[in-house]
């Protein structure tokens, strides 16, 4: 069995700071205007009961994976245990869900980077100079090579660190209960439970990484222990990380104030004004601006890897500049082109990526344990996930209400708050 001690496989750590970091994202912005409805302790209860299903349906995508030699795409699994059929959807959603993250993080990285490109007086052209800007810069680093991305990335994580215990901090000092349990005078209504719905896909969004367990599963020569312990605690840093944000943000920003950032669609500059007129030092706000940006880059370099090497294997490009060049027009142009045509808010399209990932993050990896199981005949050695059939109608469930919330919530039929 690949559990042989004797193979050498790298540590622990860094298949941790895969998932924690493919993990945190976008979504780290979009959850506290999302769960604005539900407020904090709802938003605390929604948040756990998301991680528990992702971190659950992770390592299901493990278990069918270990019947196959280490290095298996996700397709390939897919493919053999679901069929062409599946493979397809599976296909589809994994780009639609990438397409619409990279057109978030252009939409986002442009508008922060807009009041710079203002001043060199371009008028009403510089949103969309600003988007590009961004676009072309960190597409760069994607087309140059796998190495400049690891390279930019290391430093952003590091910076991120320092400037997000800083503004945290900073931000947790002036916390105000009344505000985190909405219980000021002017607090607005205390009606919470009809807005879950619109939280759910969102939530769900901000806990994706489930394309890293193939390739864990590769890093660590399907040593089964290593990649469910990369899992459990990427999965709970990231569990950490939201809720310290969240109170964060919720401590600070009362629930009526919400209104200006859920009217701009959850934009994160936005949000971080409206943070900013409570938080006493501008310096705090100027750090919290930058590890915001900082934030959607890393995820921007990451998310767009997922994508490069999936176009590159899918055609067979050469890994040469003209073969990696025709790559980055397949991974950029349609969602940058997306991003200056249609500019909508950022909460309403990671919603659509809630809906996406859950067919490929919750559905399927149900899916193939199912298949699998009948397929194998299970060894003694063979690792098999606790919970058995009701945890995994239980994961099924989840990915389900995902789905049928979030085509709900786009016909207008659920009750969405307003602030
Ligand atoms: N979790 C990522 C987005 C993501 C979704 C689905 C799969 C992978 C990644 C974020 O919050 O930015």
């Amino acid at each position: 069995m690949s559990q042989d001690l004797a193979v050498k496989t790298p540590p622990l750590v860094g298949g941790m700071m895969i998932v924690a970091g493919t993990a945190i994202g976008a979504g780290m912005f979009a959850n506290p205007t999302a769960t604005a409805g539900v407020w904090y302790v709802g938003s605390i209860l929604v948040m756990a009961y998301t991680w528990f299903c992702m971190c659950m349906s992770g390592l299901m995508i493990m278990e069918a994976n270990q019947h196959y030699p280490a290095g298996a795409s996700f397709n390939t699994l897919v493919k053999d245990l679901l069929g062409p059929v599946w493979n397809v959807i599976n296909g589809l959603a994994f780009v639609l869900v990438i397409y619409i993250l990279l057109y978030a993080y252009i939409f986002v990285g442009g508008n922060m980077l807009e009041p710079f490109v203002a001043k060199l007086g371009l008028g009403a052209a510089s949103g969309k100079v600003a988007a590009t800007a961004f676009m072309l810069v960190f597409a760069a680093c994607v087309w140059w090579s796998t190495k400049a991305v690891d390279r930019v990335s290391t430093v952003l994580i590091i910076a991120m660190v320092i400037t997000f215990l800083t503004s945290v901090t900073g931000m947790l000092n002036q916390l105000n209960v009344a505000t985190l349990m909405n219980a000021l005078p002017q607090g607005a209504g205390s009606v919470y439970l009809p807005y879950v719905w619109v939280a759910l896909p969102v939530c769900l969004a901000s806990f994706g990484f489930h394309m890293n367990v193939p390739s864990l599963m590769a890093y660590y020569q399907n040593n089964i222990h290593k990649v469910r312990t990369s899992v459990v605690s990427g999965t709970l840093i990231a569990l950490v990380i939201y809720c310290v944000w969240q109170t964060a943000v919720q401590g600070v920003l009362p629930r009526h104030e919400f209104a200006p950032v859920i009217a701009a669609g959850g934009d994160v500059p936005v949000l971080l004004q409206a943070l900013s007129s409570h938080i006493d030092t501008a310096g705090l706000s100027q750090v919290l601006n930058a590890f915001a940006f900082m934030a959607i880059v890393s995820s921007f370099l990451g998310v767009s890897l997922g994508l490069f090497d999936y176009a590159a294997d899918m055609f067979h490009f050469p890994a040469n500049r003209t073969g990696r060049f025709k790559s980055a027009l397949i991974t950029f142009i349609p969602p940058y082109v997306a991003c200056i045509v249609f500019p909508t808010g950022f909460v309403t399209v990671i919603g659509y990526v809630g809906l996406g990932a859950a067919i490929w993050t919750a559905i399927i990896p149900v899916l193939l344990v199912f298949a699998s199981r009948r397929r194998f005949a299970s060894k003694a050695s063979d690792y098999r996930l606790g919970g058995g059939k009701a945890l995994l109608w239980f994961v099924l469930l989840f990915g389900l209400v995902n789905i049928v919330a979030q085509i709900l919530t786009q016909f207008g039929w659920l009750p969405t708050f307003k602030g």
